[in-house]
């Protein structure tokens, strides 16, 4: 965390000068920590010495932006809807760059995808496969898809953001042998190519044994059905740290086993060692977002707690409410002042359960303070809602000093913007 004279720097901005400048509730990213997260993913790679793709997941932080800086950092970025790739083709993100993933993709998000360009179709399920079979076959064209196989490995993370588990709605069931006859149709196709294996095991994850196994289990799946790929894609998931209780493994470290568990498993099942694709969303936009707020209000409840309320809430960070994530936050006004309460920091939506931080420890604060909660970056903005018609926040970008707005701020018409003027009848 960057700080000079007791405040709050992100990007080399002040929070307090981002606050003046663009209002709070605010979200800001320091560029440069994703950029410098790329990179040590990339050189984590290099230092294996495999062919290899970090394709980064849109779902975590999807707009024009982000893509631009992928762009410039030549990544490829992974889709789950129409809309992202609406955003990653406004951005003019190279399409052959993206790949599409998703448990129910309508035929209209498969036209979208196969009319610009996408790379990369990673088919889930036998509908899809018969939806895209069908459109290719009109069209007299041909894609790239790799399949997503349900593995039947459990991340240890929370039941909501665990994927990989065979009781789950993402892929083709390994276990009861559907991911084989899938494996079969595709191959008989002439309209896809098929060229790999995918599979999510969870969000969040703080050990590496599911990667392990994941790697084996699709290479030996690959083996049995007497399959080279060129690719196997093991997803995304790399923990970070949202508190002191989180102890992360560094994504190098992550990226160094699944590369020697490939190795060693491609050397075991006869295979030439395939292409290593990651999609990691969290770990790359996460710890470089800053949520920063207005304190407001506060209720001290006699041998309960205290109460601080903000100006924002669930409406622009879910997870606390969702998932029970915990976040740690500083005064950024104050940043190095001594701690003189333990407050819990509730949203201002008409929820009991909108709370941001369960339980913090703050110096002492009075109304109009700023405070930044840390690493918001990931499923903050891309999981915000319009509840209690409350507008959604603004998002800059700071880097080396300077401040950028990449996302405006909704105002109230934006807000009412759907809402239809009808004349009502009255009889
Ligand atoms: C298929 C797939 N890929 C990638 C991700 C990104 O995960 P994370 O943001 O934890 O890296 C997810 C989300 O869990 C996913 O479902
Ligand atoms: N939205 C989840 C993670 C995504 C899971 C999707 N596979 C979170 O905030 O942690």
């Amino acid at each position: 965390m960057q700080s000079e004279n007791n405040q709050l720097y992100i990007g080399g901005v002040s929070a307090d000068e981002l606050a003046r400048r663009y209002q709070t509730p605010l979200y800001v990213y320091d560029v440069s920590r994703i950029r410098a997260t790329i990179s040590e993913m990339k050189a984590a790679f290099a230092a294996e010495k495999v062919h290899y793709e970090i394709s980064y997941a849109s779902k975590a932080f999807s707009v024009v932006a982000i893509y631009d800086l992928l762009k410039d950092e030549k990544i490829h970025c992974d889709a789950v809807s129409g809309g992202e790739i609406a955003t990653i083709e406004k951005a003019g993100f190279p399409m052959k760059n993206v790949s599409f993933n998703g448990n129910n993709k309508s035929l209209d998000e498969l036209k979208m995808a196969v009319d610009y360009g996408v790379g990369t179709i990673i088919i889930d399920n036998f509908h899809e496969l018969d939806l895209l079979t069908g459109l290719l076959e009109k069209r007299q064209q041909t894609q790239n898809v790799l399949m997503r196989l349900s593995p039947g490995i459990s991340a240890h993370t929370h039941e909501f953001i665990s994927t990989g588990q065979q009781d789950s709605k993402f892929g083709f069931d390994l276990l009861s042998g559907q991911a084989k006859t899938a494996f079969d149709q595709i191959q008989a196709s002439k309209y896809l190519n098929l060229r790999g294996l995918h599979a999510h095991i969870g969000s969040q994850i703080f050990e590496t044994d599911g990667y392990s196994h994941l790697v084996d289990l699709l290479c030996k799946t690959a083996h049995d059905w007497h399959f080279q790929p060129e690719i196997i894609d093991v997803g995304g998931g790399f923990g970070i740290r949202y508190n002191e209780e989180d102890d992360p493994i560094p994504n190098a470290t992550f990226i160094h086993l699944i590369c020697q568990s490939a190795r060693t498993a491609s050397r075991q099942y006869g295979l030439s060692l395939p292409e290593i694709w990651i999609e990691p969303g969290r770990s790359i936009v996460g710890p470089a977002g800053y949520s920063l707020y207005t304190i407001g209000g506060r209720k001290d409840i006699p041998g309960i707690r205290s109460y601080l309320s903000v100006d924002g809430g669930m409406g622009d960070n879910i997870r606390p409410a969702l998932y029970g994530a915990k976040y740690e936050a500083v005064l950024a006004n104050q940043l190095n002042a001594a701690v003189k309460q333990v407050v819990r920091i509730a949203g201002k939506y008409c929820e009991s359960g909108d709370v941001l931080v369960w339980q913090q420890e703050l110096p002492k604060t009075k109304a109009g303070d700023l405070l930044a909660i840390l690493a918001t970056g990931a499923y903050g903005y891309s999981m915000a809602s319009n509840y209690n018609r409350n507008p959604r926040p603004a998002v800059v970008f700071a880097e080396n000093g300077h401040a950028q707005l990449v996302v405006k701020r909704e105002s109230f018409a934006d807000i009412t913007r759907l809402d239809m003027d009808y004349e009502v009848e009255n009889d």
